[in-house]
């Protein structure tokens, strides 16, 4: 056999590789592997992301407002799953003020209604649950005239049940469930419950009422103030209270009313001069527009009159000063109070100030800044005259533009003064809208609470991500083929002639 006869039959036995069956083994092996790891990753893989969907209406003292909810269909308990899609403001006034027309109420929210049918897909719709719940302005019709807010509720129940989704209610919920989900909303949101990092307060200024909700280290001593929630396996101790007639437009009235009633017995016009209206302002009011409201008391003196001139004064010292009066501070059956004798401990951590705080303070752009340079700079504002005001801003409601010194003024007093929040707590106070795209109030964790989306145990979570699982079947699959091919290398059996054999 000549040398390069020899140097062949090396390279063949070399080159088993080239050998059939060990081709075939390899191929098999390589195809055994794939065929896994495509079971796997398809086995695991989330289905195409299907929603669902869940509307809620928050029928408040002013306006009413349509907020619709998404979340994927399969993580329905993971926390910070829930998002709002889509909002839309009713057109007019909230539903107590339909008292006398009680079917208007339910008309009202056609076009919400209507654009909620549109958003949704059509195949969602029977699932959908659709809750409408009534805050302070019906709590006060209740108080009123309880037959006249039992119609307002069943004209808005006849019509969501004509809509095609799930209709699960229309109530009024009370001043603590109205705080609770105030606070959930904000915790869940900022996902607070799965990071167990510590919750904030949740601080709610609406039209009608006005709610304070924290988590309290203190005992609380009036059962009526706390709320337990056990939330992802955590335990929640809540302080919450929800102030009936402190609302901002309820302050207002009840502020007037405090000016007025000194002035019942005069015989001529009675001219309001209000140092939390701006220099110039000056407008014919009726009494009844004061006078209509359970938080104020019924007066029948002023029959003679039928109105009253209110004329701004822009006094914010003096503002200050009427407003504090709103406030009965003389008496406190607990070791503490806030005001008007409900108990509350000190306040504690990080706090939401949402609705009407939000729109107030972000108007008269105080957010950011701390209490003694707020009251200063709304201390300007009050005394810009009313004309000034009407030409910088030409495109705001006048009613907004002639109350944000008052209402600024209360925002202050509430927390200062009510509330007791000091220069220094007062940092731990944000202003806030939004948190991501869903907007801070009761609604959404009134929805979670209801359809139990927040479970009390944390759900179990897979050990891996998806992607992270992915990767490591995929990693571990080649590893073994290396291994495979190295352990094929190093232990095969030569199975071509030997070396002697061929000499
Ligand atoms: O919670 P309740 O008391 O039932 O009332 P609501 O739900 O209707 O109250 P909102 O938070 O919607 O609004 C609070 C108040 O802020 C007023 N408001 C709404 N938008 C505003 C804006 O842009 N500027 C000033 N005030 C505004 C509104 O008229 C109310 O008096
Ligand atoms: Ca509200």
């Amino acid at each position: 056999m000549d040398e390069q006869q020899q140097q062949q039959q090396e390279m063949k036995v070399k080159n088993s590789w080239h050998r059939p069956q060990i081709i075939v083994v390899t191929a098999l092996i390589a195809v055994g592997i794939i065929i896994m790891v495509a079971i796997a990753v398809v086995q695991h893989k989330p289905l195409n992301q299907k929603y669902k969907y869940g509307i809620v209406l928050d029928a408040g003292s002013s306006h009413t407002s349509v907020y619709i909810y998404e979340w994927p269909a399969e993580k329905e308990n993971n926390t910070g799953m829930v998002q709002q899609k889509h909002s839309c403001n009713v057109k007019g006034k909230g539903i107590s003020s339909y008292s006398g027309t009680p079917h208007k109420a339910g008309e009202s929210l056609k076009e919400c209604m209507d654009e909620a049918k549109k958003t949704i897909p059509k195949h969602r719709h029977q699932e959908t649950p659709v809750y409408l719940g009534a805050t302070a302005g019906m709590r006060l019709l209740k108080m009123d005239d309880n037959t006249a807010s039992e119609k307002v509720l069943k004209s808005v129940a006849t019509s969501l049940q004509s809509y095609p989704f799930s209709y699960e209610g229309a109530r009024i919920i009370s001043g603590q469930e109205e705080g609770a989900f105030g606070w959930i909303t904000v915790n869940y949101l900022s996902d607070n419950f799965r990071k167990a990092s510590g919750t904030v307060g949740a601080l709610d200024l609406g039209g009608a009422s006005t709610q304070i909700t924290f988590v309290s280290r203190q005992e609380l001593e009036s059962p009526d103030n706390s709320i337990d929630f056990r939330l992802y396996g955590n335990d929640y101790h809540l302080y919450t209270h929800s102030f009936l007639c402190y609302g901002k437009d309820q302050v207002l009235k009840l502020s007037l009313e405090k000016q007025i009633e000194p002035k019942l017995d005069m015989t001529d016009n009675i001219i309001l001069e209000d140092p939390c209206f701006h220099p110039g302002y000056i407008v014919n009011k009726s009494f009844q527009s004061v006078f209509d409201s359970p938080c104020v008391k019924k007066i029948n003196s002023f029959l003679g009159q039928q109105s009253f001139i209110h004329k701004g004064l822009g006094d914010w010292n003096k503002c200050h000063e009427a407003i504090k009066k709103v406030f009965n501070t003389t008496y406190c059956r607990y070791s503490r109070c806030s005001f008007n004798d409900i108990f509350q401990p000190p306040v504690e951590g990080r706090f939401g100030a949402f609705s009407a705080y939000f729109f107030v303070m972000n108007f008269l752009n105080l957010t950011t800044f701390n209490l003694e340079e707020a009251k200063k700079n709304l201390e300007t504002y009050c005394t810009t005259s009313w004309d000034t005001l009407k030409q910088k801003h030409p495109k705001v409601k006048e009613k907004y533009l002639a109350e944000y010194c008052f209402s600024g003024t209360y925002i202050i007093t509430l927390l200062e003064d009510g509330y007791r929040f000091t220069n220094e707590t007062w940092e731990n106070i944000d202003f806030i809208k939004k948190i991501g795209d869903s907007e801070a109030g009761w609604t959404l964790g009134y929805m979670l609470n209801l359809t139990n989306m927040i479970p009390a145990e944390a759900p179990d979570t897979p050990l891996l991500p998806y992607g992270g699982y992915v990767m490591l079947m995929l990693i571990l699959s080649l590893l073994i083929f290396v291994f495979f091919i190295l352990g094929y290398i190093f232990f095969r059996r030569p199975s071509g002639p030997t070396h002697k054999e061929i000499i």
